[in-house]
């Protein structure tokens, strides 16, 4: 008799599941996957958290290990019906060399597509990025873009290129036959700006205004859109899209699509401070403080002293010439894709995603009011 859903025991592989998002797509498998039977989480650091989780009755699966070495992503792929790839290098601070970052980003994916084409693995969704497409290198704002509008997506950070290159990986490998005969299914995910529990960005912001005595002084223009995402909804797609791969194939195989939900289109400054407002930090200014010029060299400054003080200690504070480049060019989605192709709505509301991300910098930062 064919397997009910319910009856259908799967083995899941969460590749960087230990990280911001990661963690939120453990957890969200574990709540609302019911043909959920193994969930390996695959990272190079593994949380201590895990170890509450198998208690449950699903079988947790901590495997540490790093995304560039192929013999161990084969190990841990080995037997998965689906992986979803979140692991990568996040770092548009200066912090990793460029090397790494493609190490990891570009090495990585390939690593986990050959793994899957050599284990028999057929279903793969990689966690890709807004930066595949923009802000370019041209300042060019994308307004309420989709997966379809035309836009010059030139890079030269080592970060968007390297998950421009990844997500080319991923999508060229849709149809490549799997050990057994059958193809490979692949889809990529393309979150804006994820905020919720564990984003260590908003964590650096509540640091820097305490640093400055509550105050944190507006660089970029209020008018400068940047669409953000709550991690909670960027997790739930992640569950679905895996879920709906296998019966979606032919539509969704070889597919991109943006991962937004009903979070304000504001600044990237200005959102922010939906959450570190209450909080007790001030936003001061209608407008920047400094004229641009000004923080360009300020940026320039900061890119210069990080590569003088590189051997003696890892200077990245926030503002770089990359940082400054994007959060100063809108970039807005706007796109049913996801939903016609597989059902996706937000499962959280942006009431509850504001409350729930500022509880959590409350705890994080004891700046409960
Ligand atoms: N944070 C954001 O705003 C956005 C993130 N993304 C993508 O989402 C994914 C997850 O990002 P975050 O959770 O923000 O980053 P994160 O740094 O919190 O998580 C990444 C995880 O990957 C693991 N990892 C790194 N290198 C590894 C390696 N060589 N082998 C095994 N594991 C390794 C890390 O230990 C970490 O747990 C990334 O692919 C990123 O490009 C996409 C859009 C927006
Ligand atoms: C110092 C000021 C100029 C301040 O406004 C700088 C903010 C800056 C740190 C962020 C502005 C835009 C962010 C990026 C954006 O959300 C897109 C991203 C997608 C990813 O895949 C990873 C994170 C990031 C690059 C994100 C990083 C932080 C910003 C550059």
């Amino acid at each position: 008799m064919a397997d009910s859903a319910q009856a259908q025991k799967l083995v899941y592989l969460v590749t960087g599941g230990c990280g911001f998002l990661g963690e939120h797509v453990v957890r969200m498998l574990l709540q609302r996957e019911p043909r959920l039977g193994e969930l390996r989480v695959f990272d190079r650091h593994l949380g201590p958290w895990l170890e509450e989780l198998k208690t449950g009755p699903v079988r947790v699966t901590a495997i540490q290990g790093d995304v560039t070495q192929a013999h161990e992503v084969a190990a841990a792929v080995a037997g998965a019906h689906v992986v979803i790839h979140t692991a990568g290098l996040v770092d548009v601070f200066g912090r990793a060399s460029p090397e790494t970052i493609h190490e990891v980003n570009v090495q990585g994916t390939r690593n986990v597509i050959e793994a899957c084409v050599q284990t028999g693995t057929r279903f793969l969704v990689y966690t890709s990025s807004m930066e595949v497409v923009g802000p370019n290198t041209k300042g060019h704002p994308f307004y309420r873009g989709n997966e379809d509008t035309p836009y010059e997506a030139v890079h030269r950070h080592p970060y968007p290129c390297s998950k421009a290159l990844a997500e080319w990986l991923v999508l060229e490998a849709n149809g490549r036959k799997v050990r057994g005969g059958l193809p490979l299914v692949t889809c990529a995910l393309r979150p804006t700006g994820i905020y919720g529990e564990g984003h260590q960005i908003m964590r650096d912001f509540y640091r820097q205004g305490l640093r400055l005595g509550g105050w944190l002084f507006r660089a970029i223009p209020a008018s400068v859109e940047h669409g953000r995402v709550y991690v909670g909804n960027v997790a739930w797609m992640h569950v679905l899209a895996a879920r709906e791969l296998e019966q979606r194939a032919a539509l969704m195989g070889g597919q991109v699509y943006f991962c937004y939900d009903g979070s304000p289109y504001k600044s990237y400054e200005d959102f922010n401070m939906e959450f570190l407002g209450p909080c007790g930090l001030r936003l001061v200014g209608a407008r920047p403080l400094l004229p641009y010029w000004l923080l360009v060299f300020l940026a320039a400054l900061n890119a210069l002293l990080q590569w003088l003080l590189r051997p003696l200690v890892l200077y990245a504070p926030l503002l770089n010439p990359y940082t400054l480049a994007v959060a100063n060019t809108t970039f807005t989605v706007s796109t049913d894709k996801a939903q016609r192709h597989f059902g996706y709505e937000p499962l959280f509301s942006w009431e509850d995603s504001r409350t729930r991300t500022i509880l959590w910098v409350q705890a994080a930062t004891g700046s409960a009011q």
